[in-house]
Formats: structure tokens, sequence, C-alpha cells
């Protein structure tokens, strides 16, 4: 059987973590190349859960050995830093996967949440990695624009009723993400003893994934009003969305409908939760209606349907093979 040469840069962070897991166990993509920063180790120094399981060694990242190496690559690295290996890989032939924010929005907008953006002649072609918006696309892209998880779990919940919503009302997300969503750098926010036994709200209507649900939903990025909250959980994520509707449907009906073909969305009869989905690319969706306000709850793994399992469903796209090849979706339920 044919197999695709497939690389991770990022390998040391969480959700290089989490590639490396699915791809050890995938049947046709074949783990060629595996980088971070510094190199010179070994996967098993780096994860000692992978011990015993799968060993190569990590390389310090450098673009001509990871162009010789395969033929697809996952980039698993921060904003900014991504799209300095966008460019030279994308140059040389290679398909590219990025988990970053770098390729998701347009120029502008994503100047104004960012940085000065320095790849904008592939941002021009990048596909967002939204199967259940971009399929078809998706198939022939060389460059797909990973989805960040809070839009992912915010525009999966809103999107069947976009049609039935008040025009110019306001669409308001309030979003629960475990610790892991920050990646493994230290920071304040993130401190054992400011997280545990605790809950707070941080980047109240001006995180930079607001303009990201936004774009994508087709709207204003006035009419979205998204606050997300940091709980002391590892991984999980749940939206609780807010929209008015003006036709008298039922709404469970609406909702699987939509989603009557899709692989990875769950059309739940009872309010979800995070442990349901944890481990698997799921994205669980309950709806409740009241007159005209419609409650829509949405559970997926940050770390999973939020970036890496998302990410191999996309490589699987882009290289013609079932959405679902090789994707984990038994959840670490109790
Ligand atoms: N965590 C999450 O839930 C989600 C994350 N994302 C996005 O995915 C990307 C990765 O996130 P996450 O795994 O959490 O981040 P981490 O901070 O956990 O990991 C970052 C990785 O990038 C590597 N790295 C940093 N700079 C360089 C460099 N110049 N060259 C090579 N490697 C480098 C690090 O290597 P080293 O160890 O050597 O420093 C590390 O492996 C980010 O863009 C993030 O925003 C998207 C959706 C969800
Ligand atoms: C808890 C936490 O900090 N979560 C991150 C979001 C997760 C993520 O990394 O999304 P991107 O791919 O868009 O970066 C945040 O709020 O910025």
């Amino acid at each position: 059987m044919s197999v695709t040469k497939v690389g991770v840069i990022g390998a040391s962070g969480y959700t290089g973590l989490e590639l490396l897991k699915i791809l050890i166990n995938h049947p046709k993509f074949q783990l060629s190349y595996v980088a971070n920063s510094e190199g010179n180790t070994t996967l098993s120094q780096l994860h000692h859960s992978l011990n015993k399981v799968y060993e190569c060694d990590v390389l310090k990242a450098d673009i001509d050995e990871c162009a010789s190496s395969c033929e697809l690559v996952f980039l698993a690295l921060p904003h900014k830093t991504a799209m300095v290996y966008v460019k030279p890989l994308i140059s040389k032939g290679l398909k590219v996967v990025d988990l970053s924010a770098d390729y998701r929005l347009p120029q502008d907008i994503y100047e104004q949440f960012y940085c000065p953006h320095t790849d904008t002649e592939n941002l021009s072609h990048a596909v967002y990695g939204l199967p259940e918006l971009f399929r078809d696309e998706l198939r022939s892209a060389k460059l797909v624009a990973n989805p960040g998880c809070f839009p992912t779990s915010a525009i999966l919940g809103v999107l069947p009723f976009m049609s039935r919503r008040v025009k110019n009302t306001p669409i308001i997300v309030d979003a629960k993400t475990g610790v892991s969503g920050a990646g493994k750098k230290l920071s304040d926010n993130t401190h054992f003893v400011n997280v545990n036994d605790n809950l707070f709200a941080y980047n109240p209507l001006m995180h930079r994934h607001a303009p990201e649900i936004a774009q994508k939903l087709g709207v204003d990025f006035d009419e979205v009003h998204f606050v997300p909250h940091l709980v002391p959980l590892t991984r999980g994520m749940i939206s609780s969305i807010y929209i008015q509707v003006n036709s008298d449907f039922d709404a469970y009906e609406v909702l699987e409908e939509f989603y009557k073909e899709a692989k990875h969305v769950r059309v739940c009869k009872n309010p979800v939760d995070m442990k349901s989905v944890a481990g698997t690319n799921f994205c669980d969706i309950y709806v409740k209606r009241k007159s005209n306000m419609l409650f829509i709850s949405s559970a997926i793994d940050n770390l999973m349907r939020g970036a890496s399992s998302a990410a191999v469903v996309n490589a699987n796209l882009m290289m013609g093979f079932d959405e679902d090849l090789g994707i984990p979706n038994i959840a670490y339920v109790p």
C-alpha cells in the first residue's frame, strides 16, 4: 500500500503531541520528519508518554530537510513563526496544514488583531480548514489554515441557524476552555495557583477569535460578542451561544437536517458535556428555543477538533482520502 510521507514541525508542543499520536496510528500517513526549535533529541525523551510506543529522532527545524523528507507537513507553531516556514515550504512544493492563525483571515483583519503579514501571496490561496464550510476547496488545497478552537465550536453551532437569525441582532458566544488551549509556555494566567479552583473571563469582547467567527459567518465584527473563560481543566471547550431567530421552526430538526451527513458533528437531545468529546474529532451540539431566543451549546476538545484531529481530517481531504481515516472517535470517558 502506498503511503504519504508527512512531517510535524512543533512536535514538542501540545498540539504537536496530539498530531504525533494520530499520525503514529494513521494507515496512510507515514511520520517521516519530526522537529522543534532545538532538535537534537528523540521522541521518547521529548514525550515520555510515547516511550515504547514509537521512536524517532527529533530534529532542529530545517526547511530543506523537511522538504526532502515529506510531501505534506503540519505546522504546530506560534502565529508569526508559522508564516516564516510556510513561504519556503510551499515554494518547494510541499502541502501544508498550518495550525496557527496566520492564514485564517484577510490581511487587513489579520494585521488589526495580530501583526504585519509577511506572506500575502500564500494568504490569497489558503483554504480555511472547516470541512463543514469548505470541503470541496479543501480537496484541492495546497495550504490549509486550520481554524481556531473557539471559532470551530462557535461556527459549527451557529451555522445551521444563520438563515433564521434576525438580521443585525447580536450573536453572543460565552465560551469556556481548558488550559491546554494556551499552549505549553508558562504565563501568569495559566499558573496553577491562578487557574486551580478558579474561573475568569479574559479578553472579553476583543479576543482575536471574534473577527474569525464573524468573518467566517459572513457578519460584521460588531455583531459578534465573544467572551472566553479559562476553567481549571486540562482540555475541552464549550461555547454557550445565544441568537435571536424569527420564524417558527423546530430547532432540533433544523440541526439534525443540517448535519445529517456530517461525520464529526453529533446532534444531541440533552445538553452537551466536554468529556464525551475528549480525545475525539466530534463536535457535540445541543439546541433549545424559547420564543425568539435560541440557546446553542457546542462542545469540542480544543486540542483535537479545535486543532490536531481537525488538521489530520484536512490532510486526509487534501490527499484524497476518506476524511475519517485514522481519526480517533472514542472519547476518554469516564
Ligand atoms: N493549544 C490549543 O488548544 C490550540 C492551539 N492552536 C495553535 O496551534 C499552534 C501550536 O499551539 P500549541 O501546540 O498549543 O503551542 P505550544 O506552545 O505548546 O508549542 C509550540 C511549538 O512550536 C515550536 N516552536 C516555537 N518556535 C519555533 C521555531 N522558531 N522553530 C521551530 N519550532 C518552534 C515549539 O518548539 P520548542 O519546544 O522547541 O520551543 C513547540 O513545539 C499555535 O499557533 C496555536 O495558536 C490552535 C488551536 C488550538
Ligand atoms: C486558553 C487560551 O489561551 N486559548 C487560546 C486559544 C487557543 C488557540 O491557540 O487558538 P489559536 O490557534 O487561534 O491560537 C487563546 O485564547 O488565545
